[in-house]
């Protein structure tokens, strides 16, 4: 039964021509970089019976415009991040682009606020979207209108803004499952975002503090939540931006050990003794406190790769053989021991079971070289790349750029001055600080964001104005706010010509009221 005429050859000839349609986008320059792992027949078929277009595709081919012009001039694109319409519709008449941080959404835009671990809704992050892009839709109508008042002499000393500043969003994990990331992913692009981000991370356990650290996922399922977002993209048929983050820099743990191209960096005991969890439960039933038992036990369990075992047991000639065939991309544990045990006399006592968390989290040696690994292996998805890092080693950014164009040139990359960064601390001279950002665009860093100003840059500014209130009432307000807000350059305030769109209104009127046209 169905309640239209079925004309079968006319669907298959609609779906043929939706194939084609697909793969010949897939083909275009803006798309060439892109390699899935699916069909377009896959993607044709799940995609809806009538068109729909999206502006986050227009929005994804501007900011793809914007960065590549940076990546041919050595130059980049400095922004930062916020969850305030009104703060856009400042920043956009210095930043190119706006960037919504995950955790200033956790901060500012939810009912419990909290330090980043990215336990906020899935749809927080593409709401704060949404608001933004429709405050830059207002602005854009309201100066459009506003214009179009004045006659072309006029117009040439107006202020002219482009309000539509592509919008960069934090997807974070993707939270959860493939299907949560499928809907966060639609959300995004429904919302009118030109680029999301998503990392390599575990979901509830992305960390900020002094207890375990942040904790990643096998590549695997890296590879599936980035497939799964540029599957997303496909099925709505947009140009939307995907950029992969990596956050495996100073991550100590990972979730599992399904994936052989991750066991070369997964950490066991080499020493007999009982599980972590067993002795930690056992010293703090004896009142230790959980850091001190947790301590005792690493200190006691010679904490080290597999590949790093080896060597403690082996002779350099030994050793030199074992890595010739076992230390390559995706060895897993089980043929590293097998060439073990052809080339090293002594047993090789190995156990990464003993030190999992109570969460079940195996251990996790960092390095610049698994950073690079996991970059490249899903680059062929994204348009972007990011290696997130807690601190500034210039070393470190060096090598994981350098490392990274050797396979792909022409890569774009992003980096977020994140956290409490200490420059000096790290070694760098107030010089090297002061050409930090050009240093970086050079190395093909083009997108370079300060995510978190909103906390100490508006708290700064409203705790003085709270002062100056206080003090001096409205004589400091008209002094310090109201005058310098209509000197130019017009910082948007209440008053008619600005922020407050009165004139948007006031067309709303004329026109209902039958004006003809203006000026
Ligand atoms: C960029 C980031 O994802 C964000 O949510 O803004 C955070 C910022 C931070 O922790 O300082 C991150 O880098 O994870």
């Amino acid at each position: 039964m169905s309640n239209v005429s079925l004309d079968l050859n006319a669907e298959e000839a609609a779906f043929q021509a939706q194939v084609a349609a697909i793969e010949k986008e897939w083909q275009n320059p803006r798309q060439a970089h892109l390699k899935r792992p699916y069909s377009a027949k896959s993607i044709a078929a799940l995609r809806n019976t009538i068109p729909i277009t999206y502006p986050s595709s227009l929005q994804g081919d501007k900011l793809w415009n914007i960065l590549k012009t940076h990546l041919a001039n050595g130059t980049c694109e400095k922004t930062f991040g916020t969850t305030e319409p009104t703060v856009v519709s400042q920043m956009v008449k210095h930043q190119q682009t706006v960037y919504v941080s995950g955790a200033l959404c956790g901060l500012s835009e939810v009912q419990h606020p909290g330090c980043d671990h990215a336990d906020y809704p899935w749809d927080t992050v593409p709401k704060v979207v949404e608001k933004i892009f429709k405050a830059q839709l207002f602005h854009d109508q309201r100066q459009h209108q506003f214009r179009m008042r004045h006659s072309i002499e006029e117009r040439e000393k107006l202020e002219k803004y482009d309000f539509m500043a592509p919008i960069i969003a934090d997807g974070d994990m993707g939270f959860g499952g493939l299907t949560t990331t499928v809907k966060l992913a639609k959300l995004f692009v429904e919302a009118g975002v030109a680029m999301i981000h998503l990392d390599d991370l575990a979901i509830g356990l992305k960390k900020f503090t002094v207890g375990e650290g942040r904790t990643v996922v096998p590549t695997s399922e890296y590879l599936s939540r980035l497939t799964a977002v540029r599957m997303q993209f496909d099925v709505m048929g947009t140009n939307t931006l995907l950029m992969c983050r990596c956050d495996t820099d100073r991550s100590q743990f990972i979730t599992s050990t399904i994936d052989p191209r991750d066991h070369e960096y997964i950490i066991g005991a080499t020493k007999d003794l009982d599980p972590l969890v067993e002795y930690v439960a056992q010293g703090m039933a004896e009142g230790k406190p959980y850091v001190q038992a947790r301590d005792e036990w690493k200190s006691q369990a010679g904490l080290m790769t597999f590949d790093q075992a080896v060597k403690e047991k082996a002779t350099e000639e030994e050793y030199q053989q074992y890595a010739s065939k076992a230390i390559a991309y995706g060895i897993s544990l089980k043929q590293k021991r097998r060439i073990a045990k052809e080339v090293v006399k002594e047993d090789v006592v190995f156990d990464w079971e003993l030190p999992r968390t109570k969460e079940g989290q195996y251990m996790w040696k960092p390095s610049v070289k698994t950073i690079v690994e996991r970059a490249v292996l899903v680059a062929p998805l994204g348009d972007m790349t990011w290696a997130r890092m807690d601190a500034p080693v210039w070393k470190d950014i060096v090598e994981f750029h350098t490392e990274v164009r050797k396979v792909y040139p022409d890569r774009m990359f992003a980096f977020g001055f994140t956290g409490m960064y200490n420059y000096e601390a790290a070694g760098f001279t107030q010089e090297q600080i002061v050409s930090f950002s050009d240093d970086m665009a050079k190395l093909g860093i083009v997108w370079q964001v300060q995510p978190i100003w909103s906390v100490a840059g508006l708290n700064i500014t409203a705790e003085k104005f709270a002062r100056d209130w206080k003090n001096d009432g409205i004589a400091g307000y008209i002094e310090t706010i109201s005058k310098p807000s209509r000197a130019p350059p017009i910082v948007d305030g209440f008053h008619k010509l600005s922020y407050a769109g009165s004139y948007l209104a006031d067309a709303f009127f004329a026109v209902v009221a039958g004006e003809k046209i203006v000026p």
